[in-house]
């Protein structure tokens, strides 16, 4: 899987976003080490502060059935550039991603932002923060 196909998934995952508030439709695609995408849309909730986003509906999806390893992640919206990933998600790639894994950000006209991981946090707090 290219990254053009991988970004492609992502535009076509935004259909499973639930954003009743918003509207604002975000999808996101993971691509593990094995090859398979796993999809994720953002869902919104009446409690607003619950709101989770696309990439964080990927990765949890991905990592709960048991997929660890990731080799690239592509997210689309409907942005005037290409969509920038909050500070929520970027914590959690931080987490659960490699640092140099690629991220493809981009958006309905066809920008595109390709990054990395620790691009998008330089200086992350993470498990090594946590020893004593
Ligand atoms: O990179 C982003 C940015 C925003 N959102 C969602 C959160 C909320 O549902 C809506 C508006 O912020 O977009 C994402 O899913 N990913
Ligand atoms: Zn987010």
């Amino acid at each position: 899987m290219d990254k053009q196909a991988l970004m492609q998934q992502a535009i076509e995952a935004r259909k499973r976003a639930y954003v009743p508030y918003s509207k604002f439709q975000v999808g996101a695609a993971l691509l593990t080490e094995d090859g398979k995408v796993y999809l994720g849309g953002n869902i919104e909730n009446a409690a607003y502060s619950l709101c989770n986003c696309a990439e964080r509906t990927a990765l949890f999806k991905a990592y709960s059935e048991g997929d660890k390893n990731y080799k690239a992640l592509a997210v689309a919206a409907d942005t005037p550039k290409a969509v920038s990933p909050c500070g929520a998600c970027r914590q959690v790639m931080a987490e659960l991603c490699p640092p140099d894994m690629p991220v493809y950000l981009t958006n309905l006209n066809g920008d595109v932002w390709e990054t990395t991981v620790s691009d998008l946090i330089p200086g992350a707090f993470n498990k090594e923060d946590l020893r004593g």
